[in-house]
């Protein structure tokens, strides 16, 4: 199958309305997706002149250079209006702003509206997944609320690139909802009950993610990646089991799928400025040179804390924090993963 040529669908199947909450990349390209697939969608931005060329031109140069969306997708700077009526109301904003950017939203959301966390942090102060962070926001339960991960990388599917993802509720009906809105013939959903795994997926991996990127900045190759990759995964599962996740995830879509996508593609911000810092920037240089959210940088710090209390041992994201936040000199990061004491591999 050619890149990029995937047509959108036909877009009478389903009346279902949509709002954005974030005019970056994943959140422009989402409401590009539930466009596709049939959803009347606004989109919620803090820059003006984003959202009129969004409107007005069908673009959003600033994330997204080059992509023509489609016509279904218009954008404002007035979140209110933005939520009227949605169905559905979709985040992408960063982790840590999540919980003030919808906390005063509680009496803008309709009684059956379905919340969707895009996001894949988890927050600093309290530790909460982003699931959890946006039912307490928006004070609505839990089956309101579905999480969208996977191999999901912004500019692969603004450009109609096939790939698949993982719409999970505690609601079969909430992510049946979230599947309807989001399929097309580039974007498949897949539904699943386990929100915890696979939302640590999507934080986790991102950390990992960092730290692959760190030794290829440093010049490491593909031993190194692939060493990062596979025992970053463990990390991963040994961390979602302790939270009671299911086991199936860690290999799926959201596990080992994002996991892949997120450690080989230059496309991706943590993986650019995990390179950025392996070779000899600082973190608020590789911060500036990286642009967009790098969600790892702050979750690495929030993840290492709920493994700490849960006393699970994660050395990978462990020394991720060490180089990023504590000062630990990146020549320094393998040979500490390296010099732990011998261990069986399953163990
Ligand atoms: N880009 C991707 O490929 C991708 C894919 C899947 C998931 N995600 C996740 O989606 C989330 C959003 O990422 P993104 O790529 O869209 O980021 P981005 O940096 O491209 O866009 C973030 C958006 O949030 C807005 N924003 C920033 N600070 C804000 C604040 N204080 N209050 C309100 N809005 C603010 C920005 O103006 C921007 O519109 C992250 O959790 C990320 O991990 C991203
Ligand atoms: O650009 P990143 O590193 O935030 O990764 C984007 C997506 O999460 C990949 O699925």
């Amino acid at each position: 199958m050619t890149a990029d040529v995937m047509p959108p669908e036909d877009a009478s199947r389903h009346t279902l309305r949509a709002a954005v909450l974030g005019a970056g990349s994943w959140g422009t390209t989402f409401a590009a997706v539930m466009a596709d697939a049939g959803c009347t969608v606004t989109v919620w931005g803090r820059d003006e002149k984003t959202c009129r060329q969004i409107t007005e031109d069908h673009r959003n140069e600033g994330y997204l250079p080059g992509v023509e969306l489609p016509a279904g997708v218009t954008a404002t700077t007035d979140v209110r209006a933005a939520l009227a009526g949605a169905d559905i109301v979709a985040v992408a904003v960063p982790s840590q702003v999540a919980r003030r950017t919808l906390e005063p939203l509680r009496d803008a959301i309709g009684p059956s509206t379905v919340a969707v966390s895009l996001m894949k942090g988890v927050e600093l102060s309290t530790d909460r997944r982003m699931s959890e962070v946006v039912a307490e926001a928006l004070a609505i339960p839990q089956d309101r609320v579905a999480v969208v991960s996977g191999p999901n990388l912004a500019r692969e599917i603004a450009r109609r690139q096939p790939t698949a993802t993982v719409i999970a509720s505690t609601s079969d009906a909430t992510a049946q909802l979230v599947a309807r809105a989001c399929a097309s013939s580039y974007f498949r959903p897949y539904t699943n009950r386990d929100v915890v795994g696979v939302e640590l997926c999507g934080a986790v991996k991102n950390v990992i993610a960092l730290a692959v990127g760190i030794s290829q900045g440093r010049g490491l190759g593909y031993n190194t990646m692939a060493t990062v990759i596979t025992r970053g995964l463990v990390e991963i599962t040994r961390l979602g089991l302790a939270l009671g996740a299911d086991a199936d995830t860690f290999p799926g879509l959201a596990g080992m799928g994002d996991l892949m996508a997120t450690c080989a593609s230059p496309d991706s911000r943590n993986h650019t400025l995990g390179g950025h810092i392996g070779r000899g920037m600082s973190l608020d240089e590789a911060i500036a040179a990286t642009g967009g959210t790098a969600e790892g940088v702050k979750s690495c710090r929030s993840v290492l804390e709920l493994a700490t209390s849960l006393g699970v041992e994660m050395p990978i994201t462990h020394a991720v924090v060490r180089v990023l936040h504590e000062g630990l000199p990146v020549d320094q990061l393998a040979p500490l993963l390296l010099a732990r004491p011998h261990k069986a591999e399953g163990a």
